[in-house]
């Protein structure tokens, strides 16, 4: 049946649309986005006051199946995806097995078929088992619909088997997303190397950590024309790094956390395993860079690294405890209440940064309301205010430093290709 969204503020940056406008919705497609469509004969979904935006598109997502179930699956994943106004993530490659061959890439769309809640894209691993030894079947996954490849969880350490991997990539003209953390570095450090790391007596993970393998894969991406998409950028050498590749012309994109432009290493005080991460919150001046660097675009996108956890594994001590947060179903509402409200960028920017850019980035024909596309779309209540409750995630992972924030900008409903898959907070 056809469908018109009606009334709402309509802000897509794909086709500089900001404005109140209805939108028509025909076989899952965009048919038309006009004012004063008629309505008789269709169902209307009454967006008055709402914002109407193209479906979030995530980076870098975990979805822990298989061997991680106990964290999260794809069907789970999917539905903290569809319940944060996402219609369209990724499934990065660290489960148990790794994702290294075309035969789990073709598992993982089975397993996201099956849930036939938002688009899944797989992401294959660099290299084998993500050991850094030898390189993964790029080729056969990306047959398969592997979108890009990583070994995220750590880098590729070894310069000359990564320079190698990124000559398939080009060829293969897919993106390789990298985890930058040299790991001679960043040694068996829990938090950010500094005043926090020293008070608290836990080992510190030095910002060159990041930098210094950052640099090194710029310098690659430069030689071998790869498309190389930086990960959770945390820091601000980082974020001038990446400035200067642009304008050098290197095929660099990037990407930073809600987490990362929130925290600083002050949420580790107390030993607060749920501020425990890869890379580590740092500093306030960092926590500024890659606030600049989102608004001026050196940094292309928010990812949300979700990355569940369980909560006993979360209640160990804070050098037992693993490493990530969730993500997927607080991203908007705590960016748009800290970022959008406060003027760092605007509503549009961070829609741009939530969904046409990281489509572009994998190379998908989404996160744009343009006519003849999929509707895949996310409507906003920017008045609704809310106290984030970890109990209520779809996600199985409650491990999130914001539980009981307070914010405002709530994804009220989701739709993947025409078929609405969250009506007020509810997953279908
Ligand atoms: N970010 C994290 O701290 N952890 C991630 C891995 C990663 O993104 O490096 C995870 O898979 O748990
Ligand atoms: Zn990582
Ligand atoms: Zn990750």
């Amino acid at each position: 049946m056809e469908m018109v969204i009606r009334g709402g503020t309509v802000v897509d940056p794909s086709q500089n649309i900001d404005g109140i406008f209805d939108v028509l919705v025909a076989e899952g497609k965009i048919a038309r986005i006009a004012q004063n469509i008629e309505a008789e004969g269709r169902e209307i979904i009454d967006a008055a006051g709402k914002v109407v935006v193209p479906g979030f598109i995530d980076l870098h997502t975990h979805l822990r199946q298989p061997g991680g179930e106990a964290k999260e699956t794809v069907l789970t994943g999917s539905r903290a995806a569809a319940a944060g106004g996402y219609t369209g993530i990724t499934a990065l490659p660290n489960t148990r097995p790794v994702i290294d061959n075309a035969q789990m890439v073709a598992r993982q769309n089975e397993l996201a078929a099956k849930a036939n809640l938002v688009r899944v894209w797989p992401v294959g691993a660099v290299t084998k088992g993500s050991e850094g030894n030898e390189l993964a079947e790029i080729g056969g996954m990306v047959k398969q619909g592997a979108r890009a490849v990583t070994d995220d969880g750590r880098g590729v350490p070894d310069a000359r088997l990564l320079r190698n991997a990124m000559l398939y990539c080009r060829e293969l003209d897919i993106p390789l997303f990298e985890h930058c953390e040299e790991e001679a570095l960043a040694g068996n450090g829990q938090l950010h190397e500094g005043v926090v790391s020293a008070r608290l007596g836990l080992q510190g993970m030095p910002a060159a950590a990041e930098t210094v393998m950052l640099a090194r894969d710029l310098v690659l991406a430069k030689e071998t024309g790869c498309r190389i998409h930086i990960m959770h950028v945390s820091c601000a050498e980082a974020v001038e790094l990446i400035r200067k590749a642009k304008k050098e012309g290197i095929p660099v994109t990037a990407e930073v956390t809600p987490h990362h432009l929130l925290l600083t290493d002050e949420a580790v005080e107390g030993y607060n395993t749920n501020a425990k991460m890869k890379p580590p919150l740092r500093t306030a001046e960092d926590v500024a860079a890659v606030r600049k660097g989102l608004a001026d675009g050196t940094i292309d996108a928010v990812g949300t690294d979700h990355a569940p956890h369980t909560e006993s594994e979360k209640a160990n001590d804070f050098i037992s405890a693993p490493f990530g947060i969730v993500g997927l179903e607080t991203a908007f509402p705590l960016l748009y209440t800290h970022l959008v409200r406060p003027g760092v960028i605007s509503l549009s920017q961070l829609v741009e940064r939530m969904s046409w850019r990281p489509a572009a980035i994998l190379g998908v024909p989404h996160g744009t309301l343009k006519p003849g596309g999929a509707a895949d779309l996310a409507i906003i209540d920017t008045q609704q205010e809310q106290i984030i409750e970890k109990e209520r995630f779809y996600s199985k992972g409650k491990n999130t430093p914001f539980d009981r924030w307070p914010v405002t900008g709530i994804p009220v409903l989701t739709m993947v290709a025409g078929t609405v898959v969250m009506r007020d907070g509810k997953v279908e």
